[in-house]
């Protein structure tokens, strides 16, 4: 036994979840994230209550020499436009030359030729993690998918595959979000079984959480494991703001609470992470 936040007897011993949360708050990272016009407060804030120092920046003039700067970047397609797709492209060629891990968010990339082109493109320049909900890996992996719009429509299990053949080709980590979390580097897995049913019911958690994510690369040294600790901290934060929230918007509210709240300690005890 040691005394350290994390105990050896998890299912995922390697992970060590709260050590991974303690260093994230220790660096306090700078993330810079282009993100959609629906996102940018909550997410802003849900980065600020983890521990980690948000940055909106998406001017084309701009975003690669921000991206130079910051400990992390995230790219999220959710309101696209011709002109951030080139500032997108820019960023993270600029964080890909800087060494700087970079995040790509697909959101409803099945939905429109545009959006599938463009995610295309996206994933083609080597993010360090894509992290989507099931229909949206299912896309992008090159098989149909049945979500609507910004909401996923299928079962994470049915895009595990798809994640471990995404990676493979991108080189990247590739996590599918939903009722039961999946990450994978194309070899190695975990699922992740923290999380409650309101969190889809609030918008731009999901946004949210690829920000989280962002910061946790930026402190880590282990990506696979990095992300597997990120996803149980974001679930694990969701259950305790569930607990006595009237609906989404109370949920909300308390959920920014708890982000600011877990300790490592609670995320080493309530972390629900085993290897697949
Ligand atoms: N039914 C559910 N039960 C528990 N947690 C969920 C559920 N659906 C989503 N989550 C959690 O919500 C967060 C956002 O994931 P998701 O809803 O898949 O993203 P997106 O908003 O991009 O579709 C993740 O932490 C995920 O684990
Ligand atoms: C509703 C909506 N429409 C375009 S982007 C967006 C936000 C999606 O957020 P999330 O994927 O986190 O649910
Ligand atoms: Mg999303």
């Amino acid at each position: 036994m040691t005394d350290t936040p994390d105990a050896p007897d998890t299912a995922a011993p390697d992970v060590r979840p709260g050590e991974k949360l303690a260093a994230m708050r220790a660096a306090a990272p700078l993330v810079q994230n282009i993100t959609n016009y629906v996102a940018m407060n909550v997410m802003a804030n849900a980065l600020l209550a983890a521990g980690a120092s948000p940055a909106m920046v998406h001017a084309r003039e701009e975003s690669a020499d921000f991206a130079a700067i910051a400990s992390a970047l995230t790219i999220n397609i959710g309101t696209l436009s011709p002109e951030w797709v080139a500032s997108m492209e820019a960023a993270a060629a600029s964080a890909t030359a800087h060494g700087k891990p970079w995040v790509l968010d697909p959101v409803a990339v099945f939905a429109t030729a545009y959006r599938a082109e463009v995610g295309a493109q996206l994933a083609g320049l080597n993010p360090s993690l894509i992290r989507g909900n099931a229909s949206e890996i299912l896309a992008l992996s090159g098989a149909a998918a049945g979500g609507k719009g910004a909401d996923a429509g299928d079962a994470v299990a049915t895009a595990e595959a798809g994640a471990r053949a995404l990676s493979a080709r991108t080189g990247g980590i590739v996590a599918v979000t939903g009722p039961v979390d999946y990450v994978t580097d194309g070899t190695r897995g975990y699922r992740i079984a923290n999380g409650h049913p309101l969190m889809p019911k609030v918008t731009a958690l999901g946004c949210s959480l690829t920000g989280i994510c962002g910061a946790f690369l930026a402190a880590g040294e282990t990506p696979l494991e990095d992300i597997a600790a990120a996803l149980a901290f974001y679930g694990l934060a969701g259950e305790r703001a569930a607990q006595g929230a009237g609906g989404p918007g109370s949920f909300a509210v308390a959920f920014i609470d708890e982000l600011a709240a877990v300790t490592p300690e609670d995320l080493a005890a309530g972390a629900r992470i085993t290897p697949a």
